[in-house]
């Protein structure tokens, strides 16, 4: 098998030189990165290229290492309709992202060693991104048993999160139980945190407008209490805590407070509850129905200003693809969620970055290194230098676009963002040293199948080296 090209990328300013709030992208210094391999070689400035090397021009980009979702619904087994492993890391890729955590609501469920281990594998083969399967915390997503953790754990697939994403661990001994698990081997578990006494039948955020609209509310308090209960349960275990999709002010506070006791516990934010609020609803249109729902300004405000305040550890996306027919429906006929992958950066730029609230090297924190600290993600650079995996984004941060279906390379086109004008490119995303990514176009799916085989390959054979 022949080996990947090499890659000189020539000056690019990287986002942890960027470490001033609201400082202009042309602060820091431009350098060069070489690529070879699966690694990236060498940093510095004028770097030489040899005659083989791919050459990317990369002036007025910022580098950051890959990005990583902690939190992706790649559907695959069971809902291949809405979107496959493949399909969902080509959406990956496109926004930047290296790896994805796959959400275990699959059909079957990602519940045991085999099913993990199959998602995990499809993930190699399609080569656009590395594919780590979550777990779930009960069998079957039930609520009622736990599943097979330490086989998922010990399996091929080495799980180490585990969510009942899309339902809430609720019954309280199970998740004390399922916190005292994992820590024997420091895993964590992602809580969606919906009481479902009560959220029945709840369609939208609980509150003036709920009634006015004669839609069921789905209240703060039922994230909130959840929060709350499952902070005591890590603090009594001394277990990890993730807490998905925080959408409300008062979340923001008890995740405060559980910090300040020094309680393991992180919290993710996705990009839509960074920017829509529950006023979208007034459309009826269901790209707008999301679980959690959509809350007020104020909430919006509050996660702003925790995720400035380190309150909020990572943006997530929740990427959720759904067909046209779950959507196109009544209200409350449709499906909750929304896909995310694409407009994840973009997003973060708008409300983030451009608004003064964090720096590119507290982006590059938010949305790839503390990501894979808290998913365990092995072989994730630390930084973008010499002797590092090559798994990094070059993003381009200079003007807008509007965002239309063209940008969508997943099957499902439920996004909230078509049409609105959007800041912020996404230029080459180089996965294990080969592009996936180039000049803003996707790479084909054969062409970046045989870059993974190689790259796979070489690994191989390194590890047999240092062994
Ligand atoms: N976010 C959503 O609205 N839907 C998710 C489930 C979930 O993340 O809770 C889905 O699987 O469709
Ligand atoms: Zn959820
Ligand atoms: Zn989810």
């Amino acid at each position: 098998m022949t080996a990947n090209p090499s890659i000189l990328i020539r000056g690019v300013r990287l986002a942890s030189e960027l470490t001033e709030r609201g400082a202009d992208s042309a602060s820091a210094t431009p350098v060069d990165l070489r690529v070879s391999g699966d690694r990236i070689v060498e940093r510095g400035v004028g770097l030489t290229a040899q005659s083989d090397d791919r050459i990317i021009d990369a002036a007025g980009l910022i580098a950051l290492t890959g990005l990583v979702d902690l939190h992706t619904h790649l559907r695959e087994p069971g809902f291949e309709q809405s979107e496959t492993v493949l399909s969902g890391t080509r959406a990956a890729a496109a926004g930047g992202f290296t790896s994805v955590f796959a959400m275990a609501n699959t059909l079957p469920v990602q519940d045991t060693a085999g099913v993990v281990e199959q998602v995990q594998a499809l993930g190699d083969a399609a080569g656009y991104a590395t594919v780590r399967p979550i777990g779930a915390v009960t069998e079957d997503l039930a609520g009622e048993k736990l599943s097979e953790i330490g086989a998922m754990a010990q399996s091929r697939a080495q799980v180490r999160v585990f969510s009942d994403d899309g339902k809430c661990v609720h019954d309280p001994l199970l998740m004390r139980r399922a916190l005292e698990y994992v820590k024997t081997f420091n895993g964590v578990i992602a809580q969606h945190a919906q009481d479902p006494r009560l959220t029945e039948g709840a369609q939208m955020n609980e509150g003036a407008l709920s009634s006015e609209l004669g839609l069921k509310g789905w209240p703060a308090v039922a994230e909130e209490s959840i929060i709350a209960r499952d902070v005591l349960l890590a603090e009594h275990t001394g277990a990890r805590l993730h807490i998905c999709h925080l959408s409300t002010a008062g979340s923001v506070e008890v995740v405060r407070w559980a910090k300040a006791r020094g309680v393991q516990i992180t919290a993710e934010v996705t990009p839509h509850h960074l920017i829509l609020t529950e006023e979208l609803v007034r459309s009826y249109d269901a790209r707008y129905k999301v679980n959690p729902p959509l809350r007020r300004e104020e909430d919006v405000r509050a996660l702003r200003q925790a995720v400035a305040d380190g309150v909020i550890d990572i943006i997530a996306t929740d990427h959720a693809p759904h067909p046209l027919e779950a959507k196109e429906c009544e209200w409350d006929a449709a499906a909750f969620g929304m896909v995310g992958l694409e407009s994840a950066l973009p997003i973060a730029l708008a409300t983030l970055i451009q608004e003064g609230h964090v720096s590119w090297a507290e982006l590059e924190t938010l949305l790839s290194q503390r990501p894979a600290q808290i998913g365990g993600l092995a072989g994730h650079p630390t930084a973008l230098d010499a002797g590092q995996p090559a798994d990094l984004v070059l993003v381009d941060p200079s003007g807008t676009s509007t965002f239309d279906l063209s940008d969508l390379k997943g099957l499902s086109v439920n996004s909230p963002y078509l049409g609105m004008e959007l800041p912020g490119r996404i230029a080459f995303t180089i996965r294990r040293g080969y592009l996936t990514v180039d000049a803003g176009e996707l790479v084909d799916v054969d062409t970046v199948a045989a870059a993974g085989r190689a790259a796979g390959a070489q690994q191989g054979v390194a590890t047999e080296v240092a062994a």
